[in-house]
This record gives structure tokens, C-alpha cells and sequence, in this order.
């Protein structure tokens, strides 16, 4: 359930005049998600456009210190066309509002569906669609880092060693060593970075259209937004769009695919094309470690619904045993 927080038809009717969003026709709870309370919300201004669709959310973990980056990057992001939920201002131009003693945003909603068995289609999209949402994202004037990145990798595995075994607890203090030793490069260190989305996973993307046909309506879901290497971001959609999701393995065709479709819009330098099999590494440590550490330790009176961290430990495997090397196939230099 993602309904966490009952909100009345009044409480939303008050909201929506503030946003000056019209009359509300219609609120219906979301039953997916884990984490926030989502509402559809149906409104119409009377100016003969005819009804519109907001989704409304009530942040339930994140504080109204964090949001602000997130919101005004989908507004920004928004701004410069590409597709990602707008969040509604009020009069005073303010996109964070405060609803049931809540933090709350409304944002337009997105049409279609996720697509959970992508094809090279799909990650076409979303590959040309990641390239210039971090080019749009270069004169964003806000800065807040991934807090989930080699700081917090760092200070988490110690935390979730205990719950491992003897060969996991090698492969991880492995992979964070290895990953220190990276961050600490010149290489890293020159690698072009801005705010990244980070979570890009098929859950968090829309698609609509006939079946063979869909088109990319929107990325969402930006909560784990943060600045950090564009090729982090990159790697982190590689190793959700583009691998079979039983064994962890690559599809080296998707895989292609999506970075080919990335490297037509923003041309990868020739230090994130080397780096890339240790950015596959890298994602995988990142998701491996959250998914141990919501497994193993869920916050106190959490909603979070743990995702297996099984999964991620197979995709680090096999980053490490497989590295996979793209290499540009239509003959520019790298
Ligand atoms: N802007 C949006 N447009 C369309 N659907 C949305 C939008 N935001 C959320 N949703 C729907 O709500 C569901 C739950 O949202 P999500 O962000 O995953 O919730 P949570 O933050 O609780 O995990 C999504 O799977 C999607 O179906
Ligand atoms: N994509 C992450 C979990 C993040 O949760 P979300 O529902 O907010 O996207 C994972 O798969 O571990």
C-alpha cells in the first residue's frame, strides 16, 4: 500500500486553489510504491482545457531540508524540456508545500506505463533521454552530493559485515577498497559530473503507446538525485535496463544499445569509455550495500519493503569475473 496518510477531498481542494490547479473532480490513493503517499488527483480549472492529472505526494522519510534539491532540479530539468514531473508552485513561486503536517509536492503525471522487460527500443530511449537530462542538468545552480555514494559505501559495510558470509564479506571489502582506490584517481577525479538521477531503474521511467511502439514519456522518481560523475548514472541504468535479471549477466546487445544511443547525445570521453567496467562495479556495490542494509537493518517503523540483496551481489560477480569494454562501432575516436 502507498497510502500512508489519509488526505480528504477538502485537504486536496485547499491545495489545488493555492496551486491555483481548479477544482478537484477526483483523488484516488496509489497503491504502489513504499516509501511516500501518492495520490492521483484530478482537477479542473474551468477554462475549458478540460481536466488534468497531478500526482500529490506526502513525504513520509524525506525532510524538508532534503527536498528542495530534488524539486527544483525536476523544475529545472523541466524547464529545459525534458520529460520529468513539474512541481506545481503557488503564488509565491514556492514548489514545497506543507499538507496533513506533511512535506508535500504536486507534480503533472506522467502518462503510460514502465516497461519491465525492456527491449533495445526502450533502451534506446532512455539512453539518448539520460544523456540530455545531464546535459540539461550542467547550469542547475544547486549543489547537494549522491548520499549514496563512496562516503556512505564507506561507512555502511562495516555496518552490514556481520550479517555476511566469509566469501561475501571478501568480495565487498574487495570491491570498497577497489573503489577508494578509484575515487582517488586523476582519472575519476576529471571525469565530467552534475546532478545525476541515480535510482534510473524500470520503475522509475514511463512509456506509452502501442505494444512495439512505446515512447518514452518520463523519467521520475528523483529522491536519490545527487551530483556525482554523469558516468555513475550511466552504469547504474546499465546494470538495470540492460541485464537478465536471473542471473545478473549483461545483454551486451541492450547494452550497446543504450550506451550507443547516450554517446549520439553527449559523446563519452575516452577516460569514461575506460572507466566504464569499474562504473558497472561501482553501481553494483551501491545497490548491494542498500539493499544488505535495508535487508538486514530496517529503520524503525520503516515502510521500506526490503528488495533482495541476493541480486546485487550476483551483478557484482559478475562485473568482476565478466568486464564488459563498449567499444564506439560507427568509427569516431574515442
Ligand atoms: N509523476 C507521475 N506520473 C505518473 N505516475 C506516477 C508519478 N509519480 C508516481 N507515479 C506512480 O506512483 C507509483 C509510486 O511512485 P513511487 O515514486 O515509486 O513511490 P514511492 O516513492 O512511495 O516508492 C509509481 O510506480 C507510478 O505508477
Ligand atoms: N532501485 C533501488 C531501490 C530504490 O527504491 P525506489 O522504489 O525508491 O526506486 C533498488 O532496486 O534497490
Amino acid at each position: 500500500m502507498a497510502v500512508f496518510t489519509d488526505v480528504t477531498a477538502g485537504d486536496a481542494g485547499q491545495l489545488s486553489a493555492r496551486l491555483g490547479l481548479g477544482e478537484v473532480i477526483e483523488l484516488r490513493g496509489i497503491t504502489s510504491g513504499i516509501e511516500n503517499t501518492n495520490y492521483f488527483l484530478t482537477t479542473d480549472r474551468g477554462d475549458g482545457r478540460g481536466p488534468q492529472q497531478w500526482v500529490l505526494t506526502l513525504f513520509e522519510r524525506l525532510t524538508a531540508d532534503q527536498l528542495p534539491f530534488y524539486l527544483h532540479l525536476m523544475k529545472h530539468l523541466a524547464q529545459h524540456g525534458i520529460p520529468v514531473p513539474d512541481p506545481q508552485a503557488d503564488a509565491a513561486g514556492e514548489i514545497l508545500h506543507t499538507l496533513c503536517g506533511k512535506p508535500a509536492a504536486v507534480v503533472d503525471k506522467l502518462s503510460g506505463g514502465h516497461q519491465l522487460a525492456p527491449s533495445v527500443w526502450h533502451c534506446q530511449q532512455v539512453g539518448q533521454m539520460l544523456a540530455r537530462m545531464h546535459l540539461a542538468g550542467r547550469d542547475f545552480p544547486m549543489h547537494q552530493p549522491n548520499l549514496r555514494g563512496l562516503p556512505w559505501w564507506q561507512e555502511t559495510v562495516p555496518v552490514v559485515l556481520p550479517f555476511m558470509t566469509a566469501p561475501q564479506r571478501a568480495l565487498i571489502e574487495q570491491e570498497l577498497a577497489f573503489q577508494t582506490d578509484l575515487a582517488h584517481s586523476p582519472a575519476h577525479a576529471a571525469l565530467p559530473r552534475g546532478p545525476v538521477h541515480a535510482d534510473l531503474f524500470r520503475d522509475n521511467v514511463m512509456f506509452d503507446g502501442l505494444p512495439g511502439h512505446e515512447k518514452l514519456t518520463g523519467f521520475f522518481d528523483f529522491y536519490f538525485a545527487g551530483v556525482d560523475t554523469w558516468l555513475f548514472d550511466l552504469a547504474v541504468c546499465l546494470n538495470d535496463w540492460c541485464i537478465a535479471l536471473d542471473t545478473g549477466r549483461l545483454d551486451e546487445v541492450r547494452a550497446d544499445a543504450f550506451v550507443s544511443a547516450y554517446d549520439r547525445e553527449r559523446a563519452l570521453s575516452h577516460d569514461e569509455i575506460r572507466l566504464l567496467p569499474a562504473m558497472l562495479r561501482a553501481g553494483a556495490l551501491r545497490f548491494w550495500t542498500s539493499r544488505l542494509w535495508d535487508f538486514h537493518l530496517p529503520r524503525e517503523a520503516s515502510m521500506l519493503k526490503a528488495h533482495d540483496p541476493s541480486h546485487f551481489e550476483r551483478v557484482l560477480r559478475e562485473r568482476v569475473d565478466n568486464p564488459w569494454h563498449w567499444l564506439r562501432s560507427d568509427g569516431r575516436p574515442d
